[in-house]
């Protein structure tokens, strides 16, 4: 068995080497461009064009959780990769953890209002404020798939009202789920924090705009886990302008790197990480990875696969 691994940034060296003592027997190369040796599966990030183009793959993984970068330049390029070729992405393989310590940490910080004290602290003010009642400090999770599942897990020992919101019905543990365009105005409804963790899709784009952002409670949070694109960003700065929002936590943006004359940066009310939020762990990644092609190659059931159609 051949695979290609192609990923611009990555320890290519460390991958290759540990997916070769995973799957003993396979010949694993990172592809170079004029690479056009027989493969059976490819594994990659933003990959060139003709890295997967004419070739009679078995499947090919994307080395991270969205598969949006992939998507848009099949939507340019639809000869990249046939129809018929699964594309797989990695399903939490350690960034369900991640995101549950980003949630988690931010959360408590605005209900112990430590965005408040920083503030206070900036005018040497020693002032103790009240408490936030924790039944009105509803958590609302958009996207309530893989990782959004697991913060919905993170959060529920903390005693906070919780709710999500996906295309179909979930049945979490202390969560309230909404579902479909139908049901958001209510999820909205009271939600003093907002977690974004949708995928990339037409109908996502531009979700969190000035509309969405007025059904949700006064004084109320945006943390953005997800992508950019799904944030209106003259909305999100409105919000903060008009006092609707108080703050937001972000690690995506419109455009990343975030250009340094964007708004955001100089916002005191704006905390921001760069696209840190929950990275590809190797180890994890590769298990998943060296498990899968096994399960494919003996012709059994494996998660992972992506609906082109869908969009994620
Ligand atoms: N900032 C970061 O470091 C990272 C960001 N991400 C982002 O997180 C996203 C979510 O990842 P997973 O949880 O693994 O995805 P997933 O596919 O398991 O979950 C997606 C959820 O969104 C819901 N959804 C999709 N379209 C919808 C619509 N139109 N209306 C209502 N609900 C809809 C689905 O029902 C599902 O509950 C990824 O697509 C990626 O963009 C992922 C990893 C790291
Ligand atoms: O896996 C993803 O989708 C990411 O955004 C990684 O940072």
């Amino acid at each position: 068995m051949d695979i290609i691994f192609y990923h611009p940034t990555f320890d290519n060296a460390y991958w290759i080497k540990t997916l070769s003592a995973a799957l003993p027997g396979a010949r694993v190369r990172e592809w170079k461009r004029g690479d056009n040796e027989p493969a059976d599966y490819a594994l990659v990030w933003h990959p060139p064009v003709e890295m997967l183009q004419g070739r009679n793959l078995k499947a090919v993984f994307a080395l991270g959780a969205g598969v949006d970068s992939i998507l848009s330049k099949l939507k340019a390029h639809p000869e990249m990769l046939a129809e018929s070729i699964p594309l797989f992405r990695l399903e939490d393989t350690g960034m369900g953890q991640q995101m549950q310590e980003y949630a988690v940490s931010q959360v408590l910080h605005w209900f112990r209002r430590f965005d408040d004290y920083q503030a206070l602290k900036q005018q040497a003010r020693w002032e103790p404020l009240a408490d936030y009642p924790r039944e009105e400090f509803t958590i609302g999770i958009l996207g309530a798939g893989v990782l959004g599942s697991k913060v919905t897990e993170a959060l529920a020992p903390w005693g906070f009202p919780l709710r999500c919101w996906s295309r179909t019905r979930k049945s979490y543990p202390g969560v309230t789920s909404f579902a479909g365009k139908e049901e958001l105005p209510q999820f909205l409804q009271g939600t003093r924090v907002l977690i974004n963790l949708l995928p990339n899709t037409a109908e996502t784009v531009g979700i969190i705009n000035k509309d969405l952002i007025s059904q949700m409670a006064d004084n109320s949070y945006l943390m953005n886990l997800a992508r950019g694109v799904h944030v209106v960003e003259a909305d999100l700065l409105a919000a903060l302008e008009s006092g609707k929002l108080k703050g937001a936590m972000l690690d995506v943006y419109s455009k990343e790197p975030l250009p340094a004359d964007n708004a955001l940066w100089a916002h005191p009310r704006v905390a921001m990480t760069p696209h840190i939020a929950a990275v590809t762990r190797p180890a994890e990644a590769i298990d998943y990875i060296a498990r899968t092609i096994s399960q494919l190659e003996k012709g059994e059931q494996v998660t992972g696969q992506v609906d082109r159609q869908r969009g994620y």
